[in-house]
């Protein structure tokens, strides 16, 4: 199997340049490599992986919601899916990566390096300790991350007025949704504007849920975990 030539055929649905996809096929070879020694993903089979973590992160471009953001924050990034995917090709944007485990970080700031990436801040921590980025995120992703009640509560704060949070969602979207009602919205200065729907090469279903910080009312101090843990 010609492994660069499945990743390449793959991210040629996305029309990237030249020296991106090279980008992209030293991420695939190193992260495979990691992973013999240190556990980031569970996925070992070649093109499972291409189509779980790269084409579903990269799904996001269809969209066009990229485009004149200053700082993209990912939550929960893990082996950087999708954050580190995206800031490869948008260089001139400013990625936040954040995961709260210490082997993740450890791997991002290994990858950011060898791939020269000067547009990448990593960030072992919990989302919900950020204080210095309160209110100075443009664009807020999560894939796989918490349930959408938690999610909302905890980093909400981050998103500038006007910003958009896009959280990667599996069918089970609806059942999460069920417990956001209208009123857990305003409280916290949220507004639903849209939900894309998508598949995955293996016919699986994505859904981004894009979310819009219409107020700033909803401050990092009012955050309640124990209200959600009861929500959830
Ligand atoms: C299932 S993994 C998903 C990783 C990656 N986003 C992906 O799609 O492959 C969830 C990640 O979120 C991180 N995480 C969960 N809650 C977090 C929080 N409150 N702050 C920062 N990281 C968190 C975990 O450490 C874990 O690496």
């Amino acid at each position: 199997m010609d492994r660069k030539k499945l990743l390449f055929d793959l991210l040629d649905q996305f029309k990237l340049k030249a020296e991106i996809k090279e980008k992209f096929n030293l991420f695939v070879e190193e992260i495979y490599l990691y992973n013999q020694k240190v556990n980031l993903t569970g996925i070992t089979n070649y093109y499972q992986f291409l189509d779980k973590n790269i084409y579903d992160s990269l799904l996001i471009l269809k969209l066009n919601i990229i485009q004149e953001q200053t700082t993209i924050l990912d939550v929960g990034t893990g082996g950087g899916f999708p954050g580190l995917l995206l800031a490869i090709i948008y260089e001139k944007i400013n990625f936040i990566l954040i995961d709260s485990i210490k082997k993740k970080t450890n791997w991002l700031i290994y990858i950011v390096e060898k791939l020269a990436l000067k547009n990448v801040t990593i960030i072992n921590d919990r989302i919900e300790n950020l204080s210095d980025y309160e209110e100075k995120i443009d664009l807020l992703l999560a894939r796989a991350v918490s349930k959408l009640p938690l999610l909302l509560e905890i980093s909400t704060f981050l998103l500038k007025k006007d910003a958009y949070s896009i959280f990667y969602k599996g069918k089970n979207y609806l059942e999460e949704s069920k417990k956001i009602n209208q009123n857990f919205l305003e409280k916290r200065g949220l507004r639903l504007e849209h939900i894309y729907k998508d598949k995955l090469l293996d016919n699986s279903e994505r859904y981004f849920l894009l979310f819009k910080r219409i107020n700033l009312n909803y401050k990092k101090e009012m955050i309640n975990y124990q209200r959600i843990k009861k929500i959830i």
